[in-house]
């Protein structure tokens, strides 16, 4: 069967992130494809992102071991016991899209391990806080904690190189990456019942909520993207050695939708149990998010007033847990 993307011609576009690494007229062509990426539909693949494939191997390794456990132990982790919401997410724990079925996937939530001492965790700051580590599997700690820095570091090369798309001076997302608030979630989605209830399915078509998310998927498709400009679903199916890579709301506020958050959803028909890794970058959460004056074209509007990352996160946690 012909794959439904070639049908008319327009896969998401695969990004060589090793370009940013390179002379001005490198530099030059990933703003200029980046650009172009971000204004179709805001969703992309970067190959060369210089994260081991090893590292990548351990993580899965882990997460999987971790939602092997019996039911008992990670609930003895429910993120409902962390004021970080960090720690585990049960089954049907999340409805993404509202007026559907709740997600038929479970989680695992992990960010920046801070302790009771810090003044951001003393100030009740917003999903700061210690993680919850399970026992098992033994290296589930030191896994993610390298993972999750080296995510750190590859969402502020992504941030430099939309600045360029959009632009910008590559450092101007400097003060937005600086401790910035991150999410690491690890999800696992049995395969998509024989009998769904109507619109039940692994993830809700949903917009992430924070500046850039950087997925990784295991071998199963299951990812769908909106194309709003054919009005349908587009398949992003694993590419060995990539990331997924698109943009979040605050892109939108920032570009005043020059840059779309793209809707996605997640249905698990590969009959497998699917992994997947998501990692949101919402950044500094004292950094403001307003529109750039770069991209009000004379006689507009803002779409959206000034907010800050931590009170547009909380609002966006408020809505879909409610
Ligand atoms: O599992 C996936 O492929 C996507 C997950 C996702 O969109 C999310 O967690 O926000
Ligand atoms: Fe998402």
């Amino acid at each position: 069967m012909m794959h439904s993307t070639s049908l008319t011609g327009a896969p998401l576009p695969v990004i060589d992130l090793s370009l940013l690494n390179g002379a001005d007229e490198q530099r030059l062509a990933l703003a200029h494809l980046l650009d172009h990426a971000c204004l179709q539909t805001g969703f992309f693949y970067v190959s060369n992102h210089g994260i081991a494939g090893e590292l990548i191997d351990r993580v899965f390794r882990d997460a999987r071991a971790l939602f092997a456990l019996p039911e008992n132990q990670k609930v003895a982790l429910h993120k409902g016991r962390s004021r970080a919401n960090r720690g585990y997410e049960p089954l049907k724990g999340q409805t993404l899209e509202p007026g559907s079925p709740p997600d038929l996937k479970e989680g695992f939530y992990i960010g920046e391990e801070l302790d009771e001492s810090d003044p951001r965790v003393k100030a009740g700051r917003f999903n700061q806080g210690a993680n919850q580590w399970p026992q098992s599997p033994p290296a589930f700690r030191d896994t993610m904690t390298e993972y999750f820095h080296a995510m750190n570091a590859l969402s502020a090369q992504i941030m430099e190189a939309l600045a360029m798309a959009l632009g910008l001076s590559p450092d101007f997302f400097e003060d937005f990456c600086r401790a910035p608030l991150s999410t690491l979630r690890l999800l696992h989605y049995p395969p998509q019942p024989p009998s769904p209830q109507p619109g039940e399915k692994g993830c809700g078509a949903h917009t992430d909520f924070g500046g850039v998310t950087i997925l990784l998927l295991d071998d199963n498709p299951g990812l769908q993207v909106w194309d709003a400009r054919n009005n349908r679903w587009i398949d992003a199916d694993p590419i060995p050695g990539t990331f997924v890579v698109n943009l979040g709301d605050m892109i939108a506020r920032w570009t005043n939708d020059r840059y779309r958050s793209t809707l996605h959803r997640v249905i698990n028909t590969s009959g497998a149990e699917r992994y997947s890794v998501p990692f949101f970058y919402s950044g500094n959460p004292d950094h403001e998010v307003s529109c750039l004056p770069a991209c009000l074209a004379e006689g507009d509007q803002p779409h959206y007033p000034p907010t800050t990352v931590e009170a547009h996160l909380m609002e966006m946690y408020r809505r879909t847990y409610a």
